[in-house]
């Protein structure tokens, strides 16, 4: 039997994808929990007292993940900051409507305010009445363009001006590939940052979770027992990042 390498008492249950050490559950959710306070102390990301901010929440295991870290790190270090989850509804049948179930029931469990904002009543149509009239077609990339803008609405709605999101490493590295193969410098250069505010609007944004790899974030939830929905979106075997082919890159030139 292997001991745990840090409390060196209880069975290593873990291996850590990020550097090999053997961990017991105990440690590996002290461990995890630790390392999202440190990116969060390192990059200045609640430089006030008295902030809300909006957390992105998708009903998906990252955003989930996010949230009940926050929970209980703001309670656990006092930030004194007040989360809000703010849900986009992108209007698809059969997926958002599932997840955004998972929200209600995190905004009870977390003890936080619920906002949800809708395609339908942002811009006057749903995503599956777009698929409808224009097919599946680079779909995905238009509706990544108005979520992200729907994200902006809605924060200003709420007064907020700081939004979090659920990115986590893979997804970082997904996207450093993406706009290198698109050859989009710009982005390249700052799709890593952790916290970004633009130079068009006084929205911020920030990404915790950089530092956390998709596997050990689906055991967190795992051993948390955390409520979450893990459905794929019905469109999504159409997207650029799933599926980055030479081929499919030139489209988008
Ligand atoms: N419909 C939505 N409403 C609010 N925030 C969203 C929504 N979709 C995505 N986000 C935010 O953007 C982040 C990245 O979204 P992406 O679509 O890449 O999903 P993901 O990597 O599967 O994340 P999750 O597991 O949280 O769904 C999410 O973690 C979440 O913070």
């Amino acid at each position: 039997m292997h001991y745990c390498a840090i409390c060196h008492t209880s069975r290593a249950q873990v291996v850590r994808p990020k550097n090999g050490q053997k961990i017991c559950r105990a440690c590996f959710i002290s461990v995890f929990e630790a390392e999202v306070h440190t990116t969060i102390l390192q990059s200045n990301i609640f430089p006030a007292r008295g902030e809300r901010v909006a957390i992105g929440a998708s009903g998906g295991k990252d955003s989930t993940v996010l949230a009940a870290v926050l929970k209980n790190l703001n309670q656990r270090y006092d930030y004194g900051v007040e989360f809000v989850l703010l849900s986009i509804d992108e209007g698809i049948h059969g997926y958002r409507d599932d997840s955004l179930e998972t929200v209600k029931r995190n905004a009870t469990q977390y003890e936080m305010e619920l906002c949800i904002v809708g395609y339908d009543s942002l811009y006057g149509w749903t995503m599956d009445q777009v698929v409808d009239k224009v097919g599946r077609r680079g779909n995905c990339t238009y509706c990544g363009v108005f979520r992200r803008q729907a994200l902006d609405r809605g924060a200003k709605q709420l007064n907020i001006s700081h939004i979090l999101t659920g990115h986590n490493a893979d997804d970082i590295a997904e996207t450093i590939l993406m706009n290198f193969l698109r050859g989009d410098l710009p982005r390249l250069g700052r799709c890593a940052e952790i916290v970004t505010a633009s130079s068009t609007s006084t929205m911020k944004r920030s990404k915790p979770l950089k530092y956390a790899y998709e596997k050990e974030i689906v055991l967190y939830a795992h051993y948390c027992q955390l409520d979450y929905f893990s459905t794929e979106c019905v469109y999504s075997p159409e997207a650029f990042r799933g599926n980055a082919s030479p081929e499919r890159r030139t489209t988008y030139f």
